[in-house]
C-alpha cells in the first residue's frame, strides 16, 4: 500500500512568487530564502525539509504571513496558522477553554460562538479533556493538540505546522502524525517542516531547502528513490522497479542534500538491488516493505 494514496483537489491555496526574505544583520545583510517559486494546493500536505539554518522556519512563516518579505509575491487565499516545535511558547490561556478563547478573540469570533468552536476544535485536534481542564495538567502532547486546536478554532484550514515532533517522545511524535493525518483526511491542507527522514511518507510533495534555495521539488519517492521511482514517470509502474535497481545505483536526492534516508527505504534498496524485492511502488513506510516482500510471487528457497 502506498502511503500517500489519498487524492487531493488541485485548487491553489498559496503561491510564492521569486520570494526572496533577507535580514540586516551586524555586519550587513543576511539572504536567507532566495527566489523562492512554490505553490501549495487545497488539501495538499507539503513537507519542507533541510538542514539547520537552510530556512526552514523562514519559509513556514512567511506561509503563514507573520513574516515579511523583502522581494517577490505571496498570495494566500485565507486564513493560515502555525503549530509550532514548543506547545509552552504558544499557548498563554490558563485553561483549555481559555486558551482557544483567546485566539478566537483575536479574531473576532463572536462570544456566544466560542464554546461551540471550542469544543469542535478540540475535538477535531484529538484533545478528548474537559475544556475547563487546567493547562499545567495537559502532557506534553495535549498541549501539541491544544496549539492545533487553537489553529482550528479561528476557522483556518491551512495549518503550517514547524517541526511539531523535535520536541516530543515516539509515542508523542506518532500520535501528532496520525492528528495531522485525520485533519488531512478532513481537508486541511497541511505544511509540514521537519527534518525528519521517516515523516515525510506522509506527504504528497517534498520541498528540500539548500542555503535558502528550493533544491529538489518532488514526490517522497522521487525524494528517496530519484526521479525514475515516480510511478507517474512516463516509464510506468510495470517498469517502476527496473527504474528503481538504476537509480539505486547513484546516489537519491535525499543523499545528495546529505541526509541519511529513513531505515526502511535502506532495506529496500539493498533488497532490490540484491534482486530480493521488485518493488513496484517506491517503499516508504515499514508496512509497505513488509508488503512488499509478503506479495512477491517467487520467494527464493521456496520454490
Ligand atoms: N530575524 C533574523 N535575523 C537575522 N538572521 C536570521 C533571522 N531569522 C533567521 N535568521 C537566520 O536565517 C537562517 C535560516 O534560519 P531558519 O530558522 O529559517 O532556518 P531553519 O532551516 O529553520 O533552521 P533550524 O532547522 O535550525 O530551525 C539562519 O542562519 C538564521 O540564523
Amino acid at each position: 500500500m502506498q502511503a500517500t494514496t489519498q487524492p487531493y483537489t488541485r485548487d491553489r491555496v498559496v503561491e510564492l512568487d521569486g520570494v526572496t526574505v533577507a535580514f540586516h544583520v551586524q555586519d550587513g545583510i543576511r539572504t536567507v530564502l532566495r527566489d523562492i517559486q512554490l505553490t501549495v494546493d487545497a488539501g495538499e500536505w507539503l513537507a519542507v525539509v533541510g538542514k539547520n539554518g537552510s530556512g526552514k522556519t523562514t519559509l513556514a512563516r512567511v506561509l503563514a504571513r507573520v513574516s515579511p518579505v523583502s522581494k517577490g509575491r505571496v498570495s494566500i487565499d485565507r486564513p493560515v496558522q502555525m503549530v509550532f516545535q514548543n506547545p509552552d511558547a504558544q499557548i498563554v490561556g490558563e485553561t483549555v477553554f481559555e486558551d482557544l478563547c483567546f485566539g478566537m478573540e483575536n479574531f473576532d469570533v463572536p462570544q456566544t460562538e466560542m464554546p461551540r468552536r471550542a469544543a469542535q476544535a478540540a475535538a477535531l485536534a484529538g484533545l478528548h479533556v474537559p475544556l475547563d481542564t487546567p493547562v499545567e495538567q495537559l502532557s506534553g502532547g495535549q498541549k501539541q493538540r491544544l496549539c492545533i486546536a487553537s489553529a482550528i478554532a479561528v476557522a483556518s484550514d491551512i495549518l503550517v505546522w514547524d517541526e511539531p515532533t523535535s520536541m516530543i517522545d515516539p509515542s508523542g511524535r506518532r500520535q501528532i502524525l496520525d492528528t495531522a493525518r485525520d485533519l488531512r483526511q478532513q481537508g486541511f491542507t497541511i505544511v509540514w517542516v521537519t527534518q525528519r527522514m521517516e515523516e515525510l511518507a506522509y506527504a504528497d510533495r517534498v520541498v528540500a531547502l539548500s542555503e535558502g534555495r528550493i533544491a529538489f521539488v518532488g514526490s517522497p519517492g522521487e525524494f528517496f528513490y530519484g526521479p525514475a521511482a515516480d510511478p507517474t514517470a512516463p516509464t510506468g509502474p510495470a517498469n517502476a522497479h527496473t527504474a528503481s535497481e538504476e537509480n539505486a545505483a547513484g546516489p537519491s536526492p535525499c543523499e545528495a542534500l546529505g541526509f541519511d534516508a529513513p531505515y526502511v527505504v535502506q532495506v529496500a534498496r539493498r533488497l532490490a538491488e540484491a534482486g530480493v524485492v521488485d518493488f513496484r511502488q517506491p517503499i516508504l513506510l515499514p508496512e509497505d516493505l513488509v508488503r512488499a516482500v509478503m506479495d512477491r510471487e517467487v520467494v527464493d528457497g521456496c520454490r
